[in-house]
């Protein structure tokens, strides 16, 4: 019987491609109080009203342009990294994942864990870079779950690996397999972050930190210029920019003709990826003269982030497996 187990844990992403499922899961994303900062007794009002009466519809329609005959993308490709993963694993180990919102809930994959007999767990949101609105809502999500129980598994989570080594490597492999593979040669390389309000930063967030550090790393090992941008504004305040939309708009009349983005933040691709960045992101830099166009996927399960995974998450085994 398995005695340690592993959690990987994504974002979330609704149950189907559809406008009713799709409220259900931003309702309960965008009620998280770590990532919309608004007191809820003014946010809910506008959140109930005119967000979730006219987004889920919209978003739904981006969402079925890029659905699965498996699902949604999120959680195909974060099932694959946990299968791949399991078989560089002993059975001593168990890979699992979950969804902070929406299905399969943190909750009940910590319940399977534990019903398996897990008694050491390594809880591993995916996301390279920390931040309040992913990494920290993950853990409180997990310590929620452990608060509910009587008898608690031993707890390790994994810390940021944005400027770690392996995951530079993994980073640098993938992106020049896939610069290889193209039939042309992009004038510029684009990284393309998620953007966050520009607040949390002031507040202390590392969010932002992390990522410039990731790009820096990121351009010292490919030994060419990577432009940062930031991705995905929501609402009206003031999000870190420059904007990755703004910015593929604004290339063509300066002479840059032909791009490749990565999407480095996201462990997974995903609609953010997907849809905004392989359909729109495509659509602007076109519509605004580019001749072409390519975005690279995300690490996702190839044999670049199972060597990472393997490795971050064998350093947090450390005295737990022989
Ligand atoms: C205030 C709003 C949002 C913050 C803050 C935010 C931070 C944040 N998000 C990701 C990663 C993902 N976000 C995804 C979808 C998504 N994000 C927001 C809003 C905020 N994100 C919305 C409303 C949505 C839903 C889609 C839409 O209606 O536009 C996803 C993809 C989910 C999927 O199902 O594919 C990911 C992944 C990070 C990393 C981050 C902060 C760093
Ligand atoms: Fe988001
Ligand atoms: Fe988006």
């Amino acid at each position: 019987m398995p005695r340690i187990g592993v959690l990987l844990i994504n974002l979330g992403t609704p149950d189907a491609p559809d406008a009713g499922a799709v409220r259900r899961y931003l309702a309960e994303f965008l009620s998280d109080p770590r990532v919309v900062e608004i007191p809820q007794w003014l946010w809910q009002p506008i959140l109930r009203g005119p967000i979730l009466l006219t987004r889920p519809r919209k978003s739904a329609h981006a969402y079925a342009q890029v659905w699965t005959k498996e699902g949604s993308p999120l959680a195909v490709n974060t099932r694959d990294v946990a299968i791949a993963l399991q078989g560089r694993f002993g059975s001593e180990v168990m890979i699992d994942w979950a969804m902070r919102y929406g299905n399969p809930s943190i909750a009940s994959r910590l319940a399977a864990l534990d019903e398996a007999g897990c008694d050491r767990i390594v809880v591993a949101p995916l996301y390279p870079q920390y931040c309040g609105a992913t990494t920290a809502t993950a853990v409180d999500c997990v310590s929620a779950a452990l608060a509910k129980m009587r008898a608690q598994p031993a707890i390790r989570t994994l810390p940021p690996y944005f400027d770690d080594p392996a995951y530079i490597e993994a980073l640098k492999m993938s992106v020049q397999r896939q610069l290889d593979a193209l039939d042309f040669e992009p004038d510029l390389l684009i990284a393309s972050f998620h953007g966050m309000p520009e607040r949390t930063k002031t507040l202390g967030d590392p969010y932002h930190e992390q990522s410039l550090e990731t790009a820096r790393l990121l351009t010292q090992a490919l030994g060419r210029d990577v432009r940062v941008t930031f991705q995905s504004r929501f609402g009206r305040a003031k999000w870190l920019g420059p904007a990755t939309d703004e910015t593929l708009k604004s290339l063509p009349p300066k002479g840059v003709r032909t791009v490749a983005v990565l999407t480095p933040g996201f462990s997974a691709d995903c609609l953010e990826t997907l849809e905004e960045i392989g359909i729109r992101g495509r659509d602007d830099f076109l519509a605004a003269g580019g001749q072409k166009f390519a975005h690279l996927p995300c690490l996702n399960a190839s044999p670049e982030a199972i060597k990472l995974y393997k490795n971050l998450i064998g350093r947090e085994l450390a005295g737990w497996v022989s």
